[in-house]
């Protein structure tokens, strides 16, 4: 059964139009990456799946129960700490403070933070420590869908791989689905199922590749051919380079 389905969507900002006739599903438990050129449109799609922009043309079905989202900046509440940070949907939803706790406790403790982090304030925090946070904040809620538009972009290699196996092994204890955003063809290839390849210009999906076995069972050797082969030889990936911007009219 999907649980996310866009069918026919089109959308233009000011008249110009940046996405059309994109159509895709996404299934439960499946992590299906989106990957393309900068400014192909696919931080716009993901807004309009999580129902953020309106668009313009097409449907939209969504079975999931709950979703969360994890963007490139953790945007934390610099005033409050991390504990706070977590429990912060929880409080949106008028859970009690000790169902917070307890929960935002197990949910940093899950996205790899100690019990000393709790306290501490957004400013005292590493990126990495950063992002760990925004990821437990998602997960809290424990949300059956979840979209990640370029959350680890900013990072260095060392601390992006481990992030990523932390997205692996979190999809795989509690079973979400996932639309994980990226320009980076090793991380999609790493975190996903499934990759979707946008059109350059966000003219529709260009094609799909499903990838062998699950994600974490897969080894950096395995990972980097995979990569290489797509970009050798498989015209799907040509454009994924582009930078489009100067393309579209
Ligand atoms: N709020 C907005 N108002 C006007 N134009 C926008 C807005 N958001 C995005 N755009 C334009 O829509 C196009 C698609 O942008 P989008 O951010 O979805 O692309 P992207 O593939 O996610 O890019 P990147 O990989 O660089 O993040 C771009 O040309 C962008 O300039």
């Amino acid at each position: 059964m999907s649980l996310l389905s866009l069918s026919r969507i089109g959308h233009a900002f000011f008249g110009r139009t940046v996405l059309e006739g994109i159509t895709l599903e996404i299934g439960a438990g499946e992590v299906v990456a989106l990957v393309g050129p900068s400014g192909s449109g696919k931080s716009t799609i993901a807004h309009i799946a999580a129902g953020l922009i309106e668009p313009r043309e097409g449907r939209i079905a969504r079975s999931y129960r709950r979703h969360a989202m994890v963007f490139q900046e953790p945007r934390l509440m610099p005033w409050a700490t991390v504990e706070q940070n977590i429990g912060f949907p929880l409080r949106l939803s008028r859970h009690p403070r000790s169902t917070r706790r307890a929960a935002a406790g197990a949910a940093a403790e899950a996205a790899g933070l100690l019990p000393a982090d709790l306290g501490k304030y957004p400013v005292e925090l590493s990126g990495g420590m950063r992002q760990r946070t925004a990821i437990a904040r998602a997960l809290v809620t424990a949300p059956d869908f979840v979209y990640f538009d370029e959350p680890f972009t900013a990072l260095d290699v060392a601390l992006k791989r481990r992030m990523q196996d932390l997205v692996i092994a979190s999809a795989a204890r509690a079973s979400f689905a996932a639309l994980f955003i990226t320009h980076d063809l090793m991380e999609a290839i790493r975190v996903s199922h499934r990759i979707l390849v946008l059109d350059r210009l966000g003219r529709g999906i260009a094609g799909e590749r499903r990838l062998a076995g699950d994600p974490g069972a897969r080894d950096e050797a395995a990972i980097f051919a995979q990569r290489q082969a797509f970009l050798t030889g498989d015209p799907l990936f040509a454009h994924i380079h582009e930078l489009d911007e100067r393309l579209r009219p």
